[in-house]
């Protein structure tokens, strides 16, 4: 089941379900979804002096990522093809009987701006802030400011509360995230070795 305004509002209400800050509830609380706001952190992705990204080096991504900072007010122009990570403003507390999908808004889908290339799922267990994975499919410049409402989430409530949720005892490498992240697949077991919790599966990081 989708939770609707009402359903959002009381999830907020009881406080498992956060979104902070939701400065403006009138506005953001759609009838079924949450619009969220772009924050002013990007992470642009090198062109130059790049012969291949390889994802599972984690020690690579400050050679393939710099961070800019746009202050609301000033713009970020996202050119036909460009690809970049943004970050919503919003951080997101989802509890353990809920998922969320991170969808775009169709004001901005009628202007070719996506807001996630492939992962759309905010997990039961997840908190942070949330990051875009922003493109301009189309052929002309697009103008984003920092604040704009950019995205929106909806809340599907699960048959049964999720056993493992998402979180440090299951290591998960978002947890917390604070503004736009890249990648962390080189941290998964199958390229350390280690099991899905973080443990060195031989024991050896035990006391
Ligand atoms: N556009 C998105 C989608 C998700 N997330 C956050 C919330 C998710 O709960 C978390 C993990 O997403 P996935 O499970 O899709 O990613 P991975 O499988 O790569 O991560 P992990 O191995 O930690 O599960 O990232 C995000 O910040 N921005």
């Amino acid at each position: 089941m989708i939770l609707s305004d009402a359903d959002i509002l009381d999830r907020l209400a009881e406080g498992d379900l956060a979104i902070e800050p939701l400065d403006d509830v009138d506005q953001q609380v759609q009838p079924a979804s949450v619009d969220l706001r772009l924050g002013e952190r990007f992470l642009e992705f090198q062109r130059t002096n790049i012969p291949c990204i390889h994802p599972t080096d984690a020690g690579e991504v400050s050679e393939y990522v710099t961070e800019t900072t746009v202050p609301e007010g000033e713009e970020f122009i996202l050119h036909p093809g460009d690809f970049v990570l943004g970050t919503t403003v919003e951080r997101v507390a989802i509890p353990d009987d809920l998922v969320a999908h991170v969808e775009g808004r169709s004001s901005l889908g009628r202007l070719a701006i996506v807001v996630h290339a492939t992962a759309g799922l905010c997990d039961p267990g997840y908190e942070g802030q949330i990051t875009l994975e922003l493109s301009n499919l189309g052929t002309a410049p697009v103008a984003l400011s920092p604040g704009m409402r950019v995205s929106q989430l909806t809340f599907t409530e699960l048959k049964r509360p999720a056993d493992r949720p998402y979180g440090a005892e299951r290591g998960s490498k978002y947890q917390g995230q604070d503004g736009p992240q890249a990648s962390r697949i080189g941290d998964d077991p199958e390229f350390t070795g280690r099991g899905g919790d973080g443990r060195d599966p031989s024991g050896g990081d035990r006391e």
